[in-house]
């Protein structure tokens, strides 16, 4: 397969060289805004860029026609706008706040903890995310499918960075080091507290996962997540 690499960062580097074991060839490495030229007939693109540009590459992907699976967070409120275009054009898109296995593992099992808390009102929910110093948007992506996962399952109407109010889901975003991204779930009653957590060592589950959704993608019609990719 022809892969685009829109975005050639901490990410892109890493998914180059997976995507080269598995044997594909990387015809584009852009750290700029993609064109019908620098893409070079792509079969799929894969962009970890960021939160002010994504709109614009994933839109200039999805008109020439090339398939495209996003990583990037930050950018959601124009997310229905996407879905539409790759509709229009007949081209398949993917949006996943996070492509490791394990933390699409634990989407599951957060919302299936959500449904059965929710008959507790002894104990009260909050999200925490942890992530390197270098991140451009609070609170993760992870963080907002992992809030919106309880919200579905759960008396919660919204989720709030921090402060909250009754029926509002609060989400603690704290900025540490070089922390490859870490989330924790926390209910938490009177005389106890259930906390379930998943620590990412190192970026590769996040660089395999793109991989594995861009091979699955390219001969699909219509917008995707990860649940569709791993079945779940
Ligand atoms: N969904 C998931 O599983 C994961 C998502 N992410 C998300 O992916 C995104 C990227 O993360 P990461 O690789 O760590 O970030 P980096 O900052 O390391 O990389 C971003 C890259 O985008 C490039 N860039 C800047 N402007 C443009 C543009 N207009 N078009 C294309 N590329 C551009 C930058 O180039 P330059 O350096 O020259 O500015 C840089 O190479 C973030 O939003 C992050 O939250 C991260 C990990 C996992
Ligand atoms: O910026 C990052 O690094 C990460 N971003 C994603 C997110 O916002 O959830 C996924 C992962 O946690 C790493």
């Amino acid at each position: 397969m022809k892969i685009a690499l829109v975005g050639y960062g901490k990410m892109g580097r890493i998914i180059d060289e997976i995507s080269q074991n598995r044997g594909h060839e990387i015809v584009a490495r852009l750290r700029e805004t993609p064109t019908a030229e620098n893409l070079n007939n792509a079969d799929v693109a894969i962009e970890f860029s960021n939160p002010e540009v994504a709109f614009e590459n994933i839109k200039t992907c999805l008109e020439n026609k090339i398939p495209v699976i996003c990583g990037t967070t930050g950018w959601l409120d124009k997310k229905p706008e996407i879905e539409k275009i790759a509709l229009e054009n007949n081209t398949p898109f993917l949006y996943g706040s996070n492509f490791s296995l394990g933390v699409n593992l634990f989407f599951a099992l957060n919302e299936n903890l959500a449904k059965m808390m929710n008959k507790f009102s002894e104990y009260n929910c909050q999200l925490e995310e942890i992530h390197h110093i270098h991140k451009l948007d609070a609170p993760s992506g992870t963080a907002i499918s992992l809030a919106e996962g309880i919200i579905q399952n759960s008396n919660f109407e919204a989720w709030k960075l921090e402060e909250t109010k009754e029926k509002e889901l609060g989400i603690f975003a704290i900025r540490e080091n070089e922390v490859p991204g870490t989330h924790s779930v926390f209910y938490r009653s009177e005389v106890d507290e259930i906390e379930i957590k998943h620590t990412a060592y190192n970026r590769n589950g996040f660089a395999l996962g793109a991989v594995i959704a861009s091979e699955w993608i390219v001969d699909k019609k219509g917008v995707f997540t990860m649940k569709d990719v791993l079945g779940l």
